[in-house]
C-alpha cells in the first residue's frame, strides 16, 4: 500500500522542489504544490514536477463566486491533479459547480477551518467560537454538495468521518512529537491522526526543512 503521506513542497524554487521530491519520493504517496509553487511555476511547473511519476494534489484552495471558481477548476483540468481544494465557506452552489468543472478522476475536498486558526481566531472574524463545530459544519455542507471529502485537523478528523463515512480526509497540521509547530495552531502527530481517522497526511516543514529530508520522511513513515 501506498504511503498516506502527500510532502508539501512550498517553495518557488522549482528546482528545490524536484530535489527534494526526488529524495523522499520513496517514503510519500505524493507531492502536494500550493500557491508558492504555484505563483511562481504556474501549470508550466505542475507539468514538470508531474514527470516525477507520483500523484499531484494540487492545493490552490479556490474561494470565490461559484462561475469563477468552476472556470479556475476547468482550467486545472489538462493538469489532472489526483486532488485539489476549495474552500467550504465559499457555499453550497459554489461546491456543487467546482464539483462538476472538476475531471473524473480528481477528488475535489474543501478546506473547513485552516489548521492555522484557533477559537480566538475564530472569534476574530465573527464566527462563534469552536472550531470544532465549524468543521462539523463545513463537512456537513460539503458532504451535501457532492465532493469528496474535505481539509480537517486531526482533532477532529474521527467527528468528521462518524458524519461522512465514506469521505475523503486530508490533514495537515502534522508535527512529529516534540517538533516546532511554526504557524500551525491546531496539530497532531502523523500516527494519531492516521488513527483518528484520516485519508492522508499532509507533511511540509517536517521533512523540507530537515536537515536530511529523506530520513526525516524515512522516520515519519516508520510510525505510521
Ligand atoms: O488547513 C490547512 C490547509 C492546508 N494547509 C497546507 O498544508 C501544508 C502544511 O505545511 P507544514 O509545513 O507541514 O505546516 C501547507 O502547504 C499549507 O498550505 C494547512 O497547513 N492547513
Amino acid at each position: 500500500m501506498s504511503s498516506p503521506i502527500y510532502v508539501a513542497l512550498d517553495t518557488p524554487d522549482i528546482e528545490r522542489a524536484k530535489a527534494i521530491a526526488t529524495r523522499v519520493r520513496n517514503h510519500v504517496g505524493g507531492i502536494k504544490l500550493g500557491l508558492e509553487f504555484f505563483s511562481a511555476n504556474g501549470r508550466a511547473g505542475v507539468r514538470e514536477m508531474a514527470t516525477l511519476g507520483l500523484p499531484i494534489f494540487l492545493d490552490l484552495k479556490f474561494h470565490d463566486i461559484p462561475n469563477t471558481v468552476a472556470k479556475a477548476v476547468q482550467a486545472l483540468r489538462p493538469l489532472e491533479p489526483a486532488i485539489i481544494t476549495i474552500h467550504a465557506s465559499g457555499g453550497r452552489a459554489m461546491m456543487e459547480d467546482a464539483k462538476a468543472a472538476a475531471p473524473l478522476g480528481t477528488k475535489v475536498v474543501a478546506v473547513t477551518v485552516l489548521t492555522s486558526l484557533d477559537e480566538n481566531d475564530l472569534t476574530s472574524i465573527g464566527l462563534s467560537g469552536d472550531p470544532h463545530e465549524q468543521v462539523m459544519r463545513l463537512t456537513e455542507l460539503a458532504r451535501d454538495a457532492g465532493l469528496d471529502g474535505v481539509v480537517c485537523s486531526g482533532n477532529e478528523v474521527t467527528a468528521a468521518r462518524k458524519l461522512w463515512p465514506g469521505g475523503f480526509f486530508v490533514v495537515p497540521g502534522v508535527r512529529p512529537a516534540g517538533g516546532p509547530i511554526g504557524d500551525q495552531k491546531r496539530v497532531m502527530t502523523p500516527r494519531a491522526a492516521l488513527d483518528a481517522g484520516a485519508s492522508v497526511l499532509v507533511v511540509g516543514r517536517p521533512i523540507t526543512q530537515a536537515d536530511d529530508p529523506d530520513m526525516a520522511a524515512r522516520e515519519i513513515e516508520a510510525t505510521l
